[in-house]
């Protein structure tokens, strides 16, 4: 090594930036959906690594939409108030002293989340799905079967509600503007009720609405885990029913992967599972050949 040979942990870094180069290549232009879950927001040294990653996103030309989850943030609001709570295939029962308990953490998680982005130097705006009319909502309704019976019965989720309509136009405006849109998962139904929609099924509608490229669920696994805890790092929809049928996967991770083929039916290119306790999960998934988490590709 003579003196102007660069020290190997030097080295190590070029190499990052430039194994980043046919990412940067392929994804300018293009936008990603970011969901953020309530479990992964808990740590404030993450959430600050997560708006720089989103940041940096826009950096380098990439249009990043954050939609946020806040469900264990709700979940403990409703415990001081003394509301239960129950969760039917990980989404809450939602009456209306829930539903205004709900709005108003994930209101407050919105400017949270916009603040750290905007503490990182991009400029980001909150807004929920009723703001401009982004997100219409209809009900949700889900059906059981008692053990033994053949019948199935309608099970009342209150206002829990799904995209009907999304009108992606306010998304453009911010988009062409230089402003990265963070979305709380609230909708509006056409009577004007508010509707809590769960964060993941936003996010892949978000998604598909705006022709999004991918879509990344940040949560508080690795990704998808089977019966033995190994990480299942590529599915396709095909595969979703099986998992759920044999009790592989439960609770939350059940919207979580019904987005995910959601999405890619409807033309997002791959779906993509990760583990938000991981700093930079992000950047690390985005722009190094080392991916984690669970792909899901149509
Ligand atoms: N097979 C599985 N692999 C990984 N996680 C699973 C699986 N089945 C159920 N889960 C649960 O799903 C959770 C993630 O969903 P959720 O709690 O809604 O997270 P978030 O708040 O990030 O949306 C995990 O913490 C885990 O408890
Ligand atoms: C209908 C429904 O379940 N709504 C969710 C909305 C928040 C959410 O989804 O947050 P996470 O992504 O952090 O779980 C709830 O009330 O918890």
């Amino acid at each position: 090594m003579n003196d102007h040979s660069p020290a190997p942990a030097m080295l190590a870094k070029t190499e990052t930036l430039v194994e980043a180069l046919p990412y940067l290549q392929k994804y300018a232009g293009q936008t990603f959906v970011v969901k953020y879950g309530g479990h992964a927001m808990g740590d404030p040294e993450l959430a600050k690594d997560f708006a720089e990653d989103v940041v940096l996103l826009k950096a380098v030309g990439i249009n990043p939409i954050v939609v946020h989850g806040g469900g264990p943030q709700i979940g403990s609001m409703l415990k001081r108030l003394n509301i239960q709570s129950e969760f039917v295939d990980g989404l809450r029962v939602t009456d209306a002293a829930t539903a205004e308990v709900a709005e108003m953490v994930l209101g407050a998680i919105n400017k949270e989340i916009a603040a750290w982005i905007n503490r990182a130097g991009g400029t980001a705006v909150g807004i929920s799905g009723k703001d401009a009319h982004l997100v219409t909502a209809r009900k949700v309704t889900r059906t059981t079967r008692d053990p033994g019976s053949a019948i199935e019965r309608e099970i009342d989720l209150g206002f829990v509600g799904e995209p009907e309509t999304i009108d992606r136009r306010i998304l453009d405006v911010m988009t062409g503007q230089n402003v990265i849109p963070v979305i709380a998962p609230i909708g509006v139904g056409s009577d004007g009720q508010t509707y809590n929609i769960n964060a993941d099924t936003m996010a892949g509608g978000i998604a598909a609405a705006v022709g999004a490229a991918r879509l990344f669920l940040l949560t508080d696994v690795a990704g998808v885990l089977d019966k033995q805890k190994n990480l299942l790092t590529d599915l396709r929809p095909s595969d979703i029913a099986g998992l759920t049928e044999d009790g592989t996967i439960s609770g939350g991770m059940i919207p979580k992967l019904e987005t995910c083929v959601t999405a890619v039916t409807a033309g997002v290119d791959a779906a993509v599972i990760l583990d938000g306790r991981v700093p930079h999960a992000l950047l690390l998934e985005i722009f190094t050949r080392q991916g984690a988490g669970t792909l899901v590709r149509a």
